[in-house]
């Protein structure tokens, strides 16, 4: 009630301001002067009432203030229910078409510990006449503010705590509502020139999440809590000197679920992915400008690290003319053949990539590199504090079946759930050959036919994993023999020459 009467007493000084700039002219200036700072002195001592306006646009820019749009979004999502009149407005990249927020000249209401604050949405028109189709604040220059009112008592709490939490929130609240968005890295030939950028993007809407991820439910739960902490890790990082990043890297066979992983971090989190191609990438200097355009609460993805390119560096390379004994088989040589090689990021680039500008452009980054073959990799790549944690994803177990079953069937239980459990502690089958087996084919495909058809794939897969091992076993035995038959007739002709020399049995 007394903060309504002192907006009456406001209205009253202006219309008192209003006839008097009518009459000033009346006045002689010292007088006028004088005038003016009396009032202004006798409206700031009675009014215990403070009041801040947070414009739509601020200055000469042509952007939207960011804390405005962070304060529309705080009110929207703290006001909604209690502001009588909204207003529905269709915001850009956010899951919720239809957003609603408080009406122009409508007042809410907020607490603070404790304190008690009004916000007030109010546009004026200065200059209602003139229709400007040129002006950047929409038709008759109508611009947009908050009006925060406060005692004067809470000052301190108010400028100090209060709107740092109101603009942090909404931020919050704006990231947890956006679309998440999926970049990939442009060749450089693309970079630069009218509307070119380093990253393309489509919306990212892959569904996997936490719930849905085959694994046994301990490692899920520690890898669910190792990223809270790290989200909410600013000031511990802050404190113990470290850059705000964590590097994941997930290994393991083809279809145990990396990539699937790296979507439910992404939408557990709420981050946008960039997936590098470093393929594209010409050389360490165009990988260094890539990362400088991720922003924070990011994920850059490096997939398949080892079939990328020649991440041995400069290390294998010198141990390759010093005629080391490379396996021919290594994955990576292999790959780096096939793939011409156009690019010349190296190793010690890479590395550079992860910890150097990395660790000094913005915070809260995480970087996650998958691959197949964890053991040639080179150890500086993976080492802790580089790929922090290493999360092996393996082949299906009992639990991870059971999260497949539900995903896919809608069961939690089944007569046949037992001879599964069985065969898959015998053979060694991908979540991704699992969930196959499980898929309804056919419309009349009912619980029983999907695990009975599970069972089949399971048993052929053990009879054909015995039959290989059982091959591979006869051609060791066959290897042996002929080693060890090859061994006797040296060991004969040895004999025999011994006789010729020495002349004696
Ligand atoms: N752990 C899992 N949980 C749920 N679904 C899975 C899992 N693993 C595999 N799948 C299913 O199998 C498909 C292939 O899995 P995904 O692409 O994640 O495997 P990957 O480990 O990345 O394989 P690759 O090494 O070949 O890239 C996914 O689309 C998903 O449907
Ligand atoms: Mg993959």
């Amino acid at each position: 009630m007394r903060r309504e009467l002192w907006s009456q007493i406001g209205s009253l000084m202006a219309t008192i301001v209003f006839i008097y700039t009518i009459f000033e002219r009346f006045f002689p200036p010292h007088l006028r002067d004088r005038l003016q700072a009396i009032s202004q002195k006798l409206t700031n001592h009675f009014n215990p009432y403070v009041q801040i306006t947070f414009p739509e646009f601020s200055g000469e820019r042509l952007k939207r203030s960011e804390a405005y749009t962070a304060i529309q979004t705080y009110l929207s999502a703290n006001s909604s229910q209690r502001a009588k009149r909204l207003k529905a407005e269709v915001v850009k990249d956010s899951q919720t078409p239809l957003v609603l927020s408080m009406d122009d000249n409508e007042e809410i209401t907020d607490e603070f510990q404790g304190v008690k604050v009004w916000w007030t949405a109010k546009q004026i028109t200065t200059n209602p006449q003139r229709y400007n189709p040129f002006s950047y604040y929409g038709p008759s220059d109508e611009k947009k503010y908050y009006k925060l009112t406060f005692h004067r008592t809470h000052r301190d709490i108010i400028t100090m705590s209060y709107i740092k939490h109101v603009l942090e929130e909404g931020k919050e609240i704006e990231m947890r509502n956006r679309q998440l968005k999926l970049y990939t890295n442009n060749p450089s030939s693309g970079w630069y020139g009218y509307k070119q950028s380093k990253w393309s993007h489509i919306v990212f809407e892959h569904p996997a999440t936490f719930e849905t991820l085959a694994m046994e439910q301990i490692k899920k739960e520690e890898i669910i809590k190792d990223l809270v902490k790290f989200k909410k890790g600013k000031d511990y990082y802050a404190k113990i000197g470290k850059a705000w990043k964590r590097g994941y890297l997930l290994y393991g066979p083809p279809g145990t679920g990396k990539s699937t992983m790296i979507a439910a971090i992404a939408n557990f989190m709420n981050y946008d992915v960039y997936d590098v191609e470093l393929t594209a990438v010409k050389d360490n200097t165009e990988l260094r400008k890539l990362l400088i355009e991720t922003p924070s609460r990011s994920i850059t993805v490096i997939e398949d690290i080892d079939c990328s390119l020649d991440l041995t560096g400069q290390r294998k390379q010198k141990k390759e003319t010093s005629a080391d004994d490379e396996d021919p088989k290594d994955p990576m040589r292999r790959n780096e053949e096939e793939s011409g090689k156009s690019s010349k990021v190296t190793l010690s680039g890479l590395l550079n990539f992860i910890d150097g500008i990395w660790s000094a452009c913005g915070g809260e980054r995480i970087i996650i590199f998958t691959t197949n073959y964890v053991e040639k990799l080179d150890p500086a790549l993976i080492r802790r504090g580089r790929m922090d944690k290493h999360i092996e994803m393996s082949y299906c177990g009992y639990e991870a079946f059971k999260v497949l079953a539900e995903n896919y069937l809608d069961v939690q239980s089944h007569v046949l759930f037992g001879r599964v459990g069985r065969l898959l502690e015998e053979t060694n089958v991908s979540p991704a050959d699992v969930a196959e087996n499980l898929m309804p084919k056919a419309v009349d495909d009912d619980v029983e036919t999907c695990l009975k058809r599970l069972i089949l794939a399971l048993e052929t897969a053990k009879e054909e994993a015995r039959k290989k091992a059982e091959e591979e076993a006869k051609l060791k035995e066959e290897k042996e023999r002929e080693e060890c038959n090859l061994m006797e007739e040296k060991n004969k002709e040895k004999t025999t020459e011994d006789v010729k020399e020495n002349g004696f049995h």
